[in-house]
């Protein structure tokens, strides 16, 4: 796959972030890599390194508890894409901008609300205090509402205090202490009231918070993409320690530290989630009641659906521009529906065609995707079709707005061998017929060999080898590459065990330090727990993430034996002539 080739997509220092219970695990760790017109690129990994969720960033697909931390995803059209009439995007377009509208804007919404709400209360008492300095009325009025809070204070104060002396009843000696502020607070107020010179001060001392909570509500308009991000973690950072009392781990601590240093202004809500952090990681404890009023409508803001906008572009990316097919049919079918009207449907919302049109256009696409008796099948629902068929239709549905990318994710991973061969040969030859790129998801490398021209390798959220198929299947450089190819069946020997990768992947909730794979790689050099490899280049189109690359590492170290393609294909081939022996395509699936 040459360079010079048109890019489609280019993924730049991706990072994209998830909360689990209150904690923060980092799925995609700087992922760079582009995407050309019309290529077939694989991506490549163990359950878990994060293939789906790279895909799931294009078309703002990310579960609710995820986001994007960092990164662009630039999507830019192709001449065809630019010329046609219905397509909707002409010129480059950052995904990641068009997502940041749809997570990022939380913080400010957060802060701008809560600011409003105490602006508003401490109004009501700067009206009332006028109020009371006018009127004796109002004054008495207000000094017999203290006298009784005052009187019942005092008796909820006597009541706990003898239950504190019982040395289990914790909660009533902090009860305790909370009503004595309080009683301290009213008395206050009270010589407030009585007192026209302290009333007047008191007035000004609101006056002036009100209008730093004004400067606050303008101010954190600037709060930056990342500055949100950060927020959240340290909010997530919280919240786990109040779950786990575990200690903040010291590069956490030293990142949110930076963070507060850097910053020109902070907002109060950030100097108090600061306070909170300080408390966590000098003395070991949080004061949660304080965490928790902090944050009262945070969860609220969060699930706010305000966000119509960035939705509307996300949708069009995902109707008309990046299609993706799933691994199990029935999650993008409706089993009630006929498969005609849900192709149709796809037809008239998004390519705006009338009915009959729409019809014709899904009896066409069906025959493409080598349904046979399309006029008849259109009328079936998807349960009267065989899994490889639904498959078929997902893929009609997928094209039916000719995207310019198509996403499939393990789309032949639920079906056997024959119908998997059929499918895989079906995607090669519709994408030759339109052109349009693919990533083409999977765990296993050998279903890719025939099918891609590219392949990138994922290992715990990173790309740790990408390069032209032929590249990766004979002069794999990376550890884990050589681990994938010495465990597919197709290498095998036979009335031997398959190779077996072992260990297990790091917890994406730490952080990793050095080469992730160091602990699962029998060739890990000293280095690798140390410091983590950059990409090294091998070719123009191949790089590998590993220290085995550098100058100065043994250049024997690895397998014996390079893998060769062609045993791949051999064994591929044998899968695809015995699809051919049951074809037309429909023949070994008819149902
Ligand atoms: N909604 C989510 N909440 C929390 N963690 C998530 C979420 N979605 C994905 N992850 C985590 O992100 C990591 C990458 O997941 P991803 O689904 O991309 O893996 P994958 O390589 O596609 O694997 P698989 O083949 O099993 O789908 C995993 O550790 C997963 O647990």
């Amino acid at each position: 796959m040459s360079n010079k080739r048109k890019k489609i997509l280019s993924v730049k220092n991706l990072e994209v972030k998830f909360r689990v219970r209150s904690r923060v695990l980092t799925a995609i760790r700087n992922v760079s890599f582009d995407l050309y017109d019309g290529e077939i690129l694989a991506l490549v990994g163990e359950s878990g390194s994060g293939k789906s969720v790279i895909t799931k960033t294009f078309t703002g697909m990310l579960e609710s508890n995820g986001w994007i931390n960092d990164g662009s995803i630039v999507y830019m059209p192709n001449q065809k894409t630019i010329d046609d009439k219905i397509s909707y995007f002409k010129k480059p377009l950052d995904i990641v901008n068009i997502e940041k509208k749809l997570v990022a804007k939380d913080v400010i919404k957060f802060i701008k609300q809560k600011n409003n709400k105490k602006v508003k209360e401490l109004n009501a008492q700067i009206s009332k205090l006028e109020k009371i300095s006018t009127n004796n009325f109002s004054q008495a009025k207000e000094i017999k509402l203290i006298n009784s809070e005052i009187e019942k204070l005092r008796l909820s104060i006597e009541k706990n205090k003898d239950a504190a002396k019982e040395f289990t009843k914790r909660n009533q000696a902090a009860k305790v202490t909370k009503d004595e502020n309080k009683l301290k607070d009213l008395e206050l107020r009270k010589t407030t009231i009585l007192d026209p010179r302290l009333q007047k001060e008191e007035i000004k001392k609101l006056q002036k918070n009100v209008i730093d909570l004004q400067v606050e509500i303008d101010k954190v308009t600037d709060l930056s993409f990342k500055d949100q991000a950060m927020i959240k973690e340290i909010i997530a950072t919280i919240e786990s320690f109040i779950e786990t009392r575990k200690q903040v781990s010291s590069i956490e601590a030293e990142k949110i530290n930076t963070y507060f240093k850097e910053k020109r202004y902070s907002t109060k809500f950030e100097m108090e989630l600061k306070e909170l952090i300080e408390s966590i990681v000098q003395r070991n404890e949080v004061d949660e009641e304080h965490f928790s009023n902090i944050m009262f409508d945070w969860k609220e803001v969060l699930n706010t659906k305000a966000k119509t906008k960035a939705n509307k572009l996300i949708r069009e990316i995902r109707g008309k521009t990046i299609a993706t097919v799933f691994q199990d049919p029935m999650t993008s079918l409706n089993p009630l529906l006929t498969v005609g009207f849900q192709i149709t449907e796809v037809l008239i919302k998004q390519l705006k065609m009338t009915r009959e049109e729409a019809k014709k256009e899904a009896i066409k696409l069906l025959t493409q995707v080598g349904i046979s008796n399309p006029k008849s099948r259109y009328k079936d629902v998807p349960g009267q079709y065989s899994g490889g068929m639904r498959q078929r239709v997902v893929i009609a549905i997928a094209l039916a707005c000719r995207p310019k990318v198509l996403i499939c994710d393990e789309p032949t991973t639920a079906l056997d061998v024959t119908i998997q061969a059929q499918i895989l040969k079906l995607i090669k030859e519709l994408q030759k017929e339109y052109n349009f790129s693919v990533i083409f998801i999977t765990h296993d490398l050998g279903v890719v060999a025939n099918i891609s021209d590219r392949v990138a390798v994922m290992y715990a959220g990173q790309i740790v080898e990408i390069g032209t198929t032929q590249e990766i299947f004979e002069n794999a450089k990376h550890p884990y590459t050589w681990a994938l190819l010495l465990s597919l069946p197709q290498l095998g020997t036979k009335g031997e065990d398959l190779y077996s990768i072992g260990g297990v992947p790091p917890s994406l909730f730490a952080q990793i330090e050095g080469d992730a794979f160091a602990p699962r790689n029998k060739y890990a050099l000293a280095i690798d727990y140390i410091l983590e490899p950059p990409m090294f280049k091998v070719s123009e189109t191949h790089y590998a993430k590993t220290w085995l690359l550098h100058e100065k590492a043994d250049k024997n170290i690895g397998p014996k034996n390079q893998i060769k393609k062609t045993q791949i294909n051999g064994s591929k081939k044998t899968a695809e002539t015995r699809s051919k022996k049951t074809s037309p395509a429909s023949k070994g699936d008819t149902k």
